[in-house]
């Protein structure tokens, strides 16, 4: 630097120092900015405890986002520090019963985070449309694709689907491969359950939607095809792909617009991470466009979208990025959700012989041979115990078991706290279901508190059961899929009992799990015996 009279000669300084300069400034900035903001407390949060750096910075988030256990750590500080915790500079975590009621019930004033404004971008899906118009427009449209009618037409697609997965199971029983394509092995008469419940879920959530199963079962792989919006068509794998772009959307997720923009999309845009995202709108893109050039001869649940110009119940009728937008949210929420209880549920069964056993008895008892092992939903839904193994499994390992981010519009009160406009709330749903003042012995898996005959849970532990397990959510944004999973869920673990008797290899074996947006099992290996 040079000095003349006094003052800085800036323009005699190489312009890469003065380059260097601004962004050294800029960075400065950029980190004292919130230390000012945390001292000024223009929104009254200093108040509340957060763990180590959250106050100042999303990083706290971030790194638990990365390690895929966040929902460890916020309940985990809840304990130690309270019922109200801030887990970033403008976020406050909250973990009471009633503050669930508060943040995402009807009634309630918040709208959905900034947060699912950066996974929708410019073409945000139902799950992620923040305006509440927008929002209430797009679920007009599919409310129809989801009323309980049409999902009860869809129950000889899924019963289709849960044929192959047995199929499929059987011959991994045997330890055999499906087909050559098959790329997971069987060591010792083990395999991982987990890619199989996952390979399912795709198939049904492509039969049922689109009429275009994916064929994972048939083949033992989940290669699939994905087009570009220029229309370059190529062959990906569905599970890698999307768990990979989900958690990278995740670890991004809470950063301002300005920064997830700039992170993914710019620095980070050409790495697999991002583009993996990319690649499964991709993969939905192609769904859709396929069905549109090649209608099936039976209506599906894509049938009931208002997609064409004649649609009768719409007068604007959605466009190609709508339908693009809307098929990526039902291909992830269709699949992901889905594969995770499922294997939940089957590692309680194996972890469990003796209720696997009483669960066998009962199917057995209530259906004709004709039934066994694929049942249709209408008989299974009135089996109680089937229903309390499939609640139970919701209960202590929800699939969507991370705080749901909402943004307050107004200042709002919240488990009496009044919390001022713009601040971002949310509700641990994990660790709700695991409060031991609403649920005896409540990290344990007891199907039978479910079962009113039982005898095992008070009236007031079966109120707490109606009201706060919540694995659908509550309010304006509740899960609009939650028929179609009951019933994958009921006919695919009725029949994956009834054919089988299932046991984990190692004594003690724990299920270990990764959070994403969903809290996805990691492997589930196991050993079943055919028993048709
Ligand atoms: C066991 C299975 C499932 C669970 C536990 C589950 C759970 C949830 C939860 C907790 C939400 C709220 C998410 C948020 O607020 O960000 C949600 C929303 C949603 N789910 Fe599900 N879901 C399941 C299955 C499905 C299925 C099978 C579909 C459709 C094929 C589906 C479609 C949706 C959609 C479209 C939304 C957004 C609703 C809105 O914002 O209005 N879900 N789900």
């Amino acid at each position: 630097m040079m000095l003349q009279q006094g003052g800085f000669v800036w323009n005699h300084l190489p312009p890469q120092t003065i380059a260097l300069s601004a962004v050294a400034a800029a960075l400065i900035l950029r980190f004292l900015y919130p230390i000012l903001v945390y001292i000024l407390d223009p929104k009254g949060l200093r108040k509340y405890p957060a763990p180590s750096v959250a106050a100042f910075t999303q990083l706290w988030q971030m790194y638990h986002n990365w390690h895929g256990q966040k929902f460890l750590a916020v309940d985990r500080v809840h304990k130690e520090l309270g019922p109200v915790v801030r887990l970033g500079p403008s976020h406050l975590s909250f973990s009471s019963p009633q503050a669930f009621k508060d943040i995402y019930g009807h009634g309630a004033s918040l709208r959905k985070d900034t947060f699912y404004d950066n996974q929708g971008g410019d073409n945000p899906n139902m799950a992620e449309a923040s305006d509440k118009e927008v929002h209430r427009g797009k679920r007009r449209n599919l409310a129809h694709v989801f009323a309980p009618g049409q999902i009860t037409s869809m129950e000889p697609r899924v019963m289709e689907v849960v044929r192959k997965l047995i199929h499929a199971l059987e011959q991994k029983s045997k330890g055999l491969k499906m087909a050559e394509t098959d790329r997971f092995e069987v060591t010792n008469g083990v395999f991982d359950l987990r890619p199989w419940m996952n390979m399912f879920s795709y198939d049904a959530i492509t039969n049922v939607f689109w009429s275009q199963t994916y064929g994972f079962l048939d083949r033992g792989n989940d290669d699939c095809l994905a087009e570009t919006a220029d229309g370059s068509i190529k062959t990906v794998n569905a599970m890698s792909t999307f768990h990979t772009g989900a958690g990278h959307s995740v670890l991004l997720g809470h950063l301002s617009p300005f920064w997830y923009n700039l992170m993914r999309n710019v620095l980070l845009g050409w790495t697999r991470r991002t583009q993996c995202g990319n690649t499964f709108t991709d993969m939905a893109r192609h769904l859709a466009k396929t069905r549109l050039n090649s209608p099936p001869s039976e209506p599906d649940l894509f049938s009931n979208l208002p997609t064409l110009p004649t649609a009768k119940r719409c007068a604007h009728p959605m466009s190609l990025d709508e339908i693009v937008a809307e098929s990526g949210v039902m291909l992830n929420a269709g699949n992901d959700t889905t594969q995770t209880s499922l294997t939940n549920t089957m590692y309680f069964l194996a972890a469990n012989r003796s209720t696997q056993q009483k669960l066998r008895g009962i199917l057995q008892s209530r259906l004709d041979q004709k039934h066994i092992p694929i049942a249709p939903y209408e008989i299974l839904r009135h089996i109680p115990y089937l229903r309390a193994v499939l609640d139970e499994s919701f209960r202590l390992q929800t699939p969507l078991g991370t705080g749901l981010p909402r943004l307050t519009t107004e200042t709002t009160l919240i488990d009496g706290e009044l919390v001022a406009a713009g601040v971002t709330v949310s509700a641990q749903t994990w660790s709700l279901h695991r409060r031991e003042d609403l649920f005896y012995r409540a990290d344990q898996w007891v199907p039978d508190r479910w079962i009113p005959e039982s005898g095992v849970a008070s009236d007031e532990e079966r109120q707490n059961l109606k009201d706060y397990v919540l694995p659908f959510s509550l309010g304006p944004r509740a899960c609009i899929g939650r028929n179609l999973a009951y019933m994958e869920l009921s006919i695919c673990i009725a029949a994956m009992v009834l054919a089988f008797e299932w046991e984990l290899p190692e004594k003690g074996q724990a299920l270990r799990h990764h959070e994403r947006f969903n809290c996805n099992p990691v492997e589930l290996p196991i050993r079943a015996k055919c028993l048709l």
